[in-house]
């Protein structure tokens, strides 16, 4: 088997090459790639590890032919176009706790430099100045806090600023007060917290109820004397009015760690009194930086070598425990979809997929993406398990999960249902001791079959010496029968057929069978 390729894009802990190494994957590790170079290479790679510098636009995702996953060594994604990877089939998967305590810290530091302007106190003692009466601080003891954001690393800076007796008010819409309760911080709406923080930091994502959340409007109705700190995404503060007011005094200090366009080379900011910035250093600790490298890595190979799923973004999560169990149910689930995808006519507005005994009990999301996939074939060639229900979303088709743990004949079955114009159609399969998958009903007839390579399906009436003039069929035209199975509904009544055949069935052969008396549907499949 060819090992799977990794891209080291971005400057990583060496840890994270070791790890690809140790778990069968190739690496090479290039940083500083143009986006255009990035393009020329990115088809011959399986996975694309990055930190912020790589931009992963939908113009590099085109070209990205093998890509199968992006790995983030760190939790913003937003140099990633999620929904172009989705649309392609690339899982997402970033690292979300790795680098967390090591930015609230980051926070923390720029509270205090803050309120003792030791940057500025730094650059004039060495300067020789020694200017002691220009730099009157502030005590944080007792002083509000407010945090926008109250989730993993807003949680931790207010843990560290409540140790540091600062009073923490937080402003977060998914924050419950049960949460607010266990963080011991008060709960309060974003007027209340930019009336009352003599201290504001921010902590969430940029999206668009976020971004410039601190807008002119917001800043103006801050505390007078504030201090700010961004260490979360550039964008979430208007950074010209931020100038104005440091300049007019209205807010005493801002650090930013984070700017709207980065790397910020000429940000109006630079210069403005009482600003203090660095360059995105907030995760950049030897420690936080070991944990994002090995766990990237270590999710990154997972999904490569075992299928296991961690932190995707666009994907449910599968572990690698369960990985190998749903292998196989995955593999009979694509071959129902499909099956179903090339026999039903017209549109598919709905599917329902029902597991039964042992499948049952199983992560049933890998086992609807992998029926999806399979249905979604007959639409497009590059669906996988990761776009799959997209597209069917963006198709408007109805997806329903049915759990019966109830064993009925077989010990382990999925079924697959779509409506259709002819009313609901379905077909089901099992799986052997062996985990082989195997179809056991199409469309209400019991028929036993591998669902593999290439297949003629015949529907016909069940009347003596109809196989025989099939067989004859395909003598003729010197095509080679693998397998045969069949299915009726009742003596006489309406029979299904399907073979295996070596070659892809010609379009004449399926017309000459479609002549043969009897004869009510003939299709060719493929797998
Ligand atoms: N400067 C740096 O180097 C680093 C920056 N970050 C950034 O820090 C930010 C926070 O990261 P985490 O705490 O891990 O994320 P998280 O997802 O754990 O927390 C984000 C919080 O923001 C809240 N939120 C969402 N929309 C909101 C809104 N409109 N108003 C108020 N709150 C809202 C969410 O409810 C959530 O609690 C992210 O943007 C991340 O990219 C993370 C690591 C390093
Ligand atoms: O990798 C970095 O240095 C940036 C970290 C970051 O911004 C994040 O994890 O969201």
């Amino acid at each position: 088997m060819t090992k799977p390729k990794v891209l080291i894009s971005d400057k990583m802990d060496p840890n994270a090459a070791r790890i690809f190494e140790e778990r069968g994957c190739e690496v090479d590790v290039i940083t500083g790639k143009t986006p255009e170079e990035l393009k020329a290479t990115i088809g011959q790679y399986d996975g694309l590890a990055i930190r912020s510098s790589t931009k992963v636009t939908a113009d590099i995702l085109e070209a990205a032919d093998n890509l199968k996953v992006i790995g983030r060594a760190g939790i913003g994604v937003d140099n990633v176009d999620i929904p172009a990877a989705s649309a392609k089939g690339v899982v997402v998967m970033n690292t979300p706790f790795g680098n967390s305590i090591t930015t609230a810290e980051h926070a923390i530091a720029l509270i205090m430099a803050l309120a003792r302007q030791i940057p500025a106190a730094n650059a004039r003692t060495q300067a020789g100045e020694w200017p002691k009466s220009d730099f009157m601080g502030v005590e944080v003891t007792g002083k509000v806090l407010g945090l926008i954001g109250a989730g993993n690393i807003g949680a931790i800076v207010a843990s560290r600023a409540l140790g540091l007796r600062m009073k923490v008010v937080a402003y977060d819409p998914f924050l419950t007060p049960e949460r607010a309760i266990e963080l011991g911080v008060e709960k309060v709406d974003l007027g209340e917290l930019l009336e009352r923080a003599d201290f504001i930091t921010l902590h969430t994502p940029l999206t668009d109820e976020t971004r410039n959340i601190l807008s002119r409007e917001r800043l103006a109705q801050t505390k007078p004397g504030v201090r700010i700190v961004n260490c979360a995404r550039g964008g979430l503060v208007d950074e010209a009015a931020l100038k104005d007011m440091l300049e007019s005094g209205h807010v005493a200090g801002a650090a930013l760690d984070v700017f709207a366009q980065e790397p910020a080379k000429d940000s109006p900011l630079f210069g403005a009194p009482n600003f203090i910035c660095t360059p995105h250093l907030g995760a950049s600790t030897t420690e936080a930086q070991v944990n994002v490298a090995l766990q990237v890595a270590e999710q990154m190979s997972d999904y490569l070598v075992d299928g296991g799923v961690t932190n995707a973004l666009n994907m449910p999560s599968l572990s690698a425990e369960e990985a190998p169990k749903l292998k196989p149910y995955m593999a009979l689930a694509e071959n129902l979809g499909s099956l179903v995808g090339q026999l039903a006519h017209g549109d598919l507005p709905k599917i329902s997929v029902e597991t039964e005994g042992a499948a049952a009990d199983l992560n049933q999301k890998p086992i609807v993406g992998a029926v999806l996939a399979g249905l979604m074939k007959r639409y497009s060639q590059s669906v996988n398990m990761v776009n799959a229900p997209y597209l069917a979303k963006e198709r408007g088709i109805e997806v329903r999960e049915i759990r019966n743990s109830q064993r009925g004949v077989y010990q382990t079955l999925v079924r697959v249902t779509v409506a259709t114009s002819q009313g609901d159609r379905s077909v089901a399969g099992t799986l052997f001791g062996n985990g082989q998958p195997r179809l056991v009903e199409i469309f209400g007839i019991g028929i036993e079959a591998e669902l593999a390579g290439e297949m003629l399906y015949i529907v016909n009436d069940d009347v003596p010496g109809f196989i025989g003039r099939v067989g004859s069929l395909m003598g003729e035209h010197g095509i080679n029968i693998g397998t045969f199975h069949l299915g009726r509904r009742a003596t006489g009544g309406e029979a299904v057929m399907l073979l295996s055949v070596d070659q892809k069935i010609p379009q004449d052969v399926i017309e000459a069978a479609c002549a043969l008396d009897g004869v009510k549907v003939v299709r060719g499949l493929s797998f």
